[in-house]
């Protein structure tokens, strides 16, 4: 099972090796206000399956969360590092 950082390392490949059918690849170079609106969006839906859809939606929609933070977090070269010693 994938975890957030197997996942990070993943995203740090694909940005490294820009393969061209990386949606990764394309949602860095629509740049941050394009990653910050997917966040929102994924937010959004997260907080709607809380009220109203079954657990395993709500997990898909985590998921998808998480993905879009870690977007993010290497548009900015944001190490896993600098967020976790927040936490
Ligand atoms: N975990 C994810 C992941 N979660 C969400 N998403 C993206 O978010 C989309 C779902 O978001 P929406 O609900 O907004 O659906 P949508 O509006 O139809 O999607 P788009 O039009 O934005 O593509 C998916 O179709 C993916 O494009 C993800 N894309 C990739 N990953 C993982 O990231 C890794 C690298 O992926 P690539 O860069 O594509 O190789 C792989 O392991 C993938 O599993």
């Amino acid at each position: 099972m994938k975890t957030f950082d197997a996942l990070f390392a993943e995203l740090t490949e694909r940005a490294a090796t820009r393969p061209t059918d990386s949606g990764t690849v394309a949602a860095l170079d629509a740049g941050v206000h394009a990653q910050g609106k997917k966040l929102l969006e994924e937010a959004g839906e997260v907080w709607l399956a809380a009220e109203h859809e079954d657990d395993d939606s709500l997990a898909l929609e985590i998921s998808q969360l998480l993905y879009r933070a870690q977007v993010i977090m290497l548009g900015r070269g944001l190490t896993l590092e600098q967020v976790y010693r927040h936490l």
